[in-house]
C-alpha cells in the first residue's frame, strides 16, 4: 500500500455491458440489500438507476444504465445518446462481460463506443468486468480473459483493469469495489451517510414530505428546507405473497432546515407538529407506493446550505 489511508475518494461509476451480462445483479452485491425496494418492485430499467458504495475511505455512486445496444431503431439512437451522455461525465466505467458466453458483435460495438470516450477529451478509465465466473471452469475463465485483454488490443487500447467477479458467490466483488474506488478522484463524500438513490419514487417520497412539513408553514420557511430520503428498505420477513399481504417498507428521511427555530417549527411543541406531518405524508407515500410504509422523520440543522453548492448537490438540488 502506497497510498496513505487518510485520502477520501468519491465519485461515480458506470456499469455497462450487452443484456443479461449480469449488472443489476452485480451492482446490488456492490450495494448490498439496501436497494432491495428497487428490484422488489416491477422494474423498467429504461431510467439510470444508482445506488451508493460508503465505505470509510470512500464513496462510490453506481449508475446502471440500460445498456448499449446496438441501435435498430430510432429510439435505440436516442436511447444510447443518452447513455453516452451519462457515459462522458462518470469517473470509472465498468465494462461487463459475462464468462459464459464468447465474446460478440454486441461486445465489440460497446468496446468501440467505449474507444470514443476512452480518447475522448475527458478521458474515462474503463475496468473490464468477466461477470458470473461461477459458471466457468477455471481453464475457460483464464481463455475468456485473454479474449477480453484483446478485444481491447484490437483497438490498440489497454483495459485499466480487468476483474473476474462472480456476483452470486461473491467472489471478486470486494475486489472490483477497490479496483473501482482506485479510478475515483479524490473528493468528499457526496452524499450523507452511505445509501441514497435518486429513484424516481425517492424523488416523489421527498417531495411529499416536503408537502406535509411546509403545510401552513410556508411562509416561515419558504424556500428552507431541503428533503433527503435515506433510505428506503423492505422490513425483512414483513410480507407474505401467498397470503397477498405487501410488505413493509422502513423509510428514512432527513429534513434539512437552516436555523435551530426553523427546527422548532417544524417539529412543533412536544413534537405534535412532526406527528402530524409524518402521517400526512406516510399516508401519501402509501398510496404512492402500494404497501405498508413505516415513516421516520428526522430535522436537521444544515447551516448556510443554501449558499454551499456543494452541499446543494448532495441534498438533491
Ligand atoms: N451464475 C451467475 N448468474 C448471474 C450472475 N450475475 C447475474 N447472473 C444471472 O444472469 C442473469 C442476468 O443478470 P442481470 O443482472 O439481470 O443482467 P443485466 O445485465 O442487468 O441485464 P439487462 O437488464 O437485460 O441489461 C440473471 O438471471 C442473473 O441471475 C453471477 O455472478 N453468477
Amino acid at each position: 500500500m502506497t497510498e496513505q489511508t487518510t485520502v477520501h475518494r468519491s465519485g461515480f461509476a458506470c456499469l455497462v455491458g450487452r443484456p443479461n451480462a449480469g449488472k443489476s445483479t452485480l451492482t446490488n452485491a456492490l450495494v448490498g440489500q439496501k436497494v432491495a425496494i428497487m428490484s422488489a418492485r416491477p422494474q423498467t430499467t429504461r431510467h439510470t438507476i444508482r445506488g451508493i458504495v460508503h465505505r470509510p475511505d470512500a464513496q462510490l455512486v453506481l449508475v446502471d444504465t440500460p445498456g448499449l445496444h446496438r441501435p435498430r431503431t430510432l429510439l435505440g439512437e436516442r436511447l444510447n445518446d443518452l447513455v453516452r451522455d451519462t457515459l462522458s461525465e462518470v469517473d470509472v466505467i465498468a465494462f461487463c462481460l459475462p464468462a459464459d458466453q464468447k465474446v460478440g458483435p454486441g461486445d465489440r460495438y460497446i468496446a468501440g463506443q467505449l474507444a470514443e470516450l476512452m480518447t475522448g477529451r475527458r478521458r474515462v478509465p474503463v475496468v473490464a468486468v468477466v461477470t458470473k465466473a461461477d459458471l466457468v471452469s477455471r481453464d475457460a475463465l483464464l481463455e475468456h480473459l485473454v479474449a477480453v485483454d484483446q478485444l481491447a488490443k484490437a483497438q490498440d487500447r489497454e483495459w485499466d483493469d480487468i476483474v473476474p467477479v462472480s456476483a452470486k458467490d461473491g467472489y471478486q466483488v470486494d475486489e472490483l469495489e477497490s479496483v473501482l474506488v482506485s479510478h475515483l478522484p479524490e473528493g468528499p463524500e457526496l452524499y450523507p451517510g452511505g445509501e441514497l438513490t435518486d429513484e424516481p419514487e425517492a424523488v416523489m417520497v421527498a417531495e411529499l414530505v416536503r408537502e406535509a412539513a411546509l403545510e401552513g408553514v410556508r411562509d416561515e420557511l419558504p424556500h428552507s428546507l431541503a428533503v433527503v430520503v435515506e433510505e428506503i428498505v423492505e422490513r425483512e420477513g414483513s410480507g407474505d405473497h401467498a397470503k397477498g399481504r405487501p410488505p413493509l417498507l422502513d423509510v428514512r428521511v432527513n429534513l434539512f432546515v437552516e436555523r435551530d427555530s426553523q427546527k422548532a417549527i417544524i417539529i412543533g411543541r412536544g413534537g405534535s407538529r412532526l406527528r402530524q406531518v409524518g402521517t400526512e405524508a406516510r399516508h401519501g407515500i402509501e398510496k404512492l407506493l402500494g404497501t405498508r410504509v413505516y415513516l421516520d422523520l428526522h430535522v436537521k440543522v444544515a447551516k448556510d446550505w443554501q449558499r454551499d453548492p456543494k452541499q446543494l448537490r448532495r441534498l438533491g438540488f
